[in-house]
């Protein structure tokens, strides 16, 4: 498991992270959403080790991340300008892996030949940018990982490598219990594989909520009235959007469908159906206020 606690970070006088929280569970697939400069880099520079917290706590497994070799090689970070020693085949970089991680399983690389079609003699520098991710994917499953950072990771992929790789981190989280954190600017590239989804801005988590308990708690309703809308008709809180057009009526409101649809058909619409919602409609609702630039970013 991931933990943050109450994270700072500041560059100078420059406040990057503010006061964050953040939990990644074990079996779990947390997606990190921001616009450019909301500090996900920054985050993850932290979950991975490689920068200290000015305050705060950054934990796997109760255990801290900062210059603690052991967690760091239960660890496989994905970022998204890859390196490789210039020299060195895949076979010889799996070799050199291998030695660093304790848990590294060769039974696994020789297996995943399969999946990733490409000759393990060849020198991995010298592979197209989507054939090196394919190798960072292949040698980083093969460590048997408790946590998988990924920044971007499906970027330079194929849509049926997108696919395959996905499956094969899936079938971790499923059957290991793994903890993945996905870094990404858009939704729709996430919400397949997501279970939770957190909205980075300005250094602070915005948003943040379990996609199968955000698809059952927010719905689109249109009605049709035969007459005016009566005065006053569902104005709580619970509605978080509303579009009239002479007497038709869209809203999008919070709760339980069946009680909101009692409530509604009190009023006698003519017409009441449920419209289906995707979850980019549901985020765009739910950013509310504070919606202004990421919906433009991370929505496109
Ligand atoms: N080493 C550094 N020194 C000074 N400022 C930094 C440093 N690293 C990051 N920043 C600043 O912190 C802010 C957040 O940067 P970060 O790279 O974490 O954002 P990001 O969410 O990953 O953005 P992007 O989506 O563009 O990659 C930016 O304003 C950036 O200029």
């Amino acid at each position: 498991m991931i933990e943050v606690q109450k994270l700072t970070k500041s560059f100078g006088k420059y406040k990057v992270l503010d006061d964050l929280n953040l939990r990644v569970n074990k079996a779990s697939v947390y997606g990190l959403l921001g616009p450019n400069g909301a500090g996900k880099t920054t985050l993850i520079k932290h979950l991975t080790g490689l920068y200290r917290q000015d305050q705060g706590i950054v934990t796997i497994d109760s255990q801290p991340i900062y210059e603690n070799s052991e967690v760091k090689s239960q660890m496989v970070y994905i970022p998204d300008d890859l390196y490789f020693f210039s020299q060195y085949s895949i076979d010889e970089t799996a070799k050199f892996y291998a030695n660093i991680y304790p848990e590294w399983n060769w039974n696994r690389y020789e297996q995943l030949k399969q999946v990733f079609p490409i000759d393990s003699k060849r020198r991995v520098v010298k592979l197209s940018k989507g054939m090196q991710k394919q190798v960072a994917f292949w040698l980083g499953i093969c460590t048997m990982p408790r946590v998988m950072i990924l920044d971007e990771p499906v970027d330079g992929l194929d849509p049926v490598m997108r696919k395959k790789v996905w499956n094969l981190i899936l079938q971790d989280v499923a059957e290991r219990q793994v903890s993945v954190l996905v870094s990404s600017h858009n939704l729709r590239e996430l919400e397949d594989v997501c279970d939770h989804i957190g909205i980075l801005h300005h250094g602070k988590i915005v948003v943040e909520r379990e996609l199968d308990d955000m698809k059952s708690d927010v719905h689109k309703f249109q009605l049709a009235f035969s007459a005016e809308i009566p005065e006053g008709f569902l104005e709580g809180p619970e509605v978080l959007h509303r579009t009239q057009t002479g007497s038709i009526l869209l809203l999008i409101a919070r709760g339980d469908k069946h009680e909101l649809l009692q409530k509604m058909k009190l009023a006698n619409p003519v017409i009441l159906d449920v419209l289906p919602l995707t979850l980019e409609e549901i985020f765009i609702y739910e950013l509310g206020g504070i919606g202004y630039d990421i919906q433009n970013t991370i929505l496109e």
